[in-house]
Parts: C-alpha cells; sequence; structure tokens
C-alpha cells in the first residue's frame, strides 16, 4: 500500500519506494520494503506499527539520520538520498528538527541555552519574535533560567520542542515524545504540538505506540514488517486501537 495525500498539496517529506537492509547473509534484516510515504507541509501525522516494523527506521531514513539501501528521500525541496557528510550536516541543521523519547538535554546548559544551541551550532541568529512566541507557547518564560534537573519532566520535554521549533525547521521528527512522561504532562507536550501545527504551520512527524498520542494527528499511516499496511484520517483513540487490532491479527495470522 502506498499512502499518499492529495495531489497537488506541498509536501514537507517524501519517500519513494524505500528499501532498508541492515546486515548481510544471515544476519540480514529488512526493515523497511518499499515503502512510499507523503508528508504534507502544516499536517501532523503519527506512524504506529507493532515493535520491530520499522517505525524508527523510517523515521531516522527520513531525517537523515540513516541511509537507505534504495529509493529516495526528499525533504522540501531538497533530495536527501546520496547527500555527502556536508550536505546532511547542512539539512540536519536547517531543515528538520528532532525530539526525542529521554528529552537529549544538555545538563550544564539552562532551558533558554538548550532552546537556542542549534541556532548557535549554526551560526544563526534567532528570530526574538519568533522565539518569544515558542516560548510563551510552550509555557517556559519563568523558567528560561533553569537547568534541566531543575525541571520536571514535561518541562523538559516543553523545552525540547521549543528547541526543535526555534528554527522553524521544514519537519520535526519526533520519536515517542510522550513515552516517559506521565498522561498529563504528554497531554500537555501534545495539546503544544497540536498547537505548533495549527498556529505556526509546522509540519510534524511522530513515531509513538500510545492509540491518545496518536489522536492528536491529523493522519495516522501505520507500518507492519516493514510495509505501510494501513492509513487513518482524523483518528480518534478508538479508530486507532481497532486498526492497531485488526493489525495484531493480520499479523499473527501471517506468523
Ligand atoms: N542497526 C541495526 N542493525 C540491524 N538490524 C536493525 C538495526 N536497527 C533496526 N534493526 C532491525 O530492523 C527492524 C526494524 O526496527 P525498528 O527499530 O525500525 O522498528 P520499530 O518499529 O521502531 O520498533 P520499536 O517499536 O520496538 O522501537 C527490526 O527487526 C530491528 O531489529
Amino acid at each position: 500500500m502506498t499512502a499518499t495525500v492529495a495531489r497537488g498539496a506541498a509536501m514537507a517529506a517524501r519517500a519513494d519506494d524505500v528499501w532498508k537492509v541492515y546486515g548481510s547473509g544471515e544476519a540480514q534484516v529488512v526493515a523497511l520494503r518499499g515503502v512510499s510515504v507523503e508528508f504534507e507541509r502544516a499536517r501532523f501525522t503519527a506512524i504506529m506499527g507493532p515493535s520491530g516494523s520499522g517505525k524508527s527506521t523510517l523515521m531516522h531514513c527520513l531525517a537523515g539520520l540513516d541511509s537507505v539501501t534504495r529509493g529516495t528521500i526528499h525533504i522540501g525541496d531538497m533530495t536527501v538520498t546520496g547527500l555527502g557528510d556536508a550536505g546532511l550536516t547542512k539539512l540536519r541543521r536547517d531543515k528538520v528538527g528532532f525530539i526525542f523519547q529521554q528529552f537529549n538535554l544538555l545538563p550544564t546548559l539552562t532551558a533558554q541555552e538548550n532552546i537556542l544551541l542549534p541556532l548557535s551550532i549554526a551560526g544563526r541568529k534567532p528570530d526574538p519574535d519568533w522565539l518569544a512566541t515558542v516560548v510563551d507557547t510552550v509555557g517556559l518564560r519563568d523558567r528560561l533560567n533553569h537547568r534541566p534537573a531543575q525541571l520536571s519532566g514535561g518541562q523538559q520535554q516543553r523545552v525540547a520542542c521549543a528547541r526543535a521549533l526555534a528554527s522553524r525547521p521544514e519537519v520535526i521528527f519526533a520519536d515517542e515524545p510522550t513515552g516517559n512522561l506521565d498522561s498529563r504532562s504528554g497531554a500537555e507536550v501534545l495539546n503544544f504540538l497540536r498547537r505548533s501545527v495549527a498556529e505556526h504551520q509546522q509540519t510534524i512527524v511522530m513515531v509513538t505506540h500510545d492509540p491518545v498520542a496518536a489522536s492528536y494527528a491529523d493522519r495516522v499511516v501505520f507500518l507492519a514488517d516493514g510495509q505501510i499496511v494501513s492509513e487513518l484520517v482524523e483518528p480518534t483513540p478508538d479508530t486507532v486501537l481497532d486498526t492497531m487490532k485488526k493489525l495484531d491479527g493480520l499479523t499473527e495470522a501471517g506468523q
């Protein structure tokens, strides 16, 4: 199955017939088997699927963190496939933002310094108006001088969200961003991600195992055994859960 959106819509990211094979001989694992998927600008897409179905591999290939064995990746108007080290560094610096399950903040830096770090590394000056908007949207104004250890998990993840948004990247990739948070902090982070899509036209691609987290997205793409097997638009926790159950049934029947 090929997951597509309306023709002519502006694409923030695209995979065309992407294959990813790890290892060789008996140790060979085919993690992605001809995945074609498009991510429209200013939309929030969740990627779901059983453990080992290829979610992280797909996200890493899209973000230029891992190379593809075959096929093509685009981020905006940039062809990721075939980029050398310098091109990949530029892509990661200018076009993509990341949010990880473990927050990945630098412990010795304040919240503000963490938020500004990718821009400082890129030698770019922050846009003060945009930065103020981001800081206010994530509700961190009174925490900017705190270090990560002085912040709750939810606050640390909001710093990580602000860091990803600060450079206004083409796409933010979020890998289980609520995996380490209680449901209330998780909801805060998800609401914030939603607002960044609705109010600031950010594009977000999020890997999650959680049907409630996925229901914050505009669309859910389901992977099983390295292939896209289903898709939902305007998901609810119930429709996501139903689709997961059906896919579990199919996967078990196929084994
Ligand atoms: N570096 C690697 N070397 C070899 N095999 C790998 C490597 N990374 C992933 N794999 C394999 O590729 C397949 C897909 O892995 P991937 O991590 O993308 O799945 P996932 O859907 O993200 O799983 P999970 O939900 O458990 O995080 C798995 O069979 C995994 O063991």
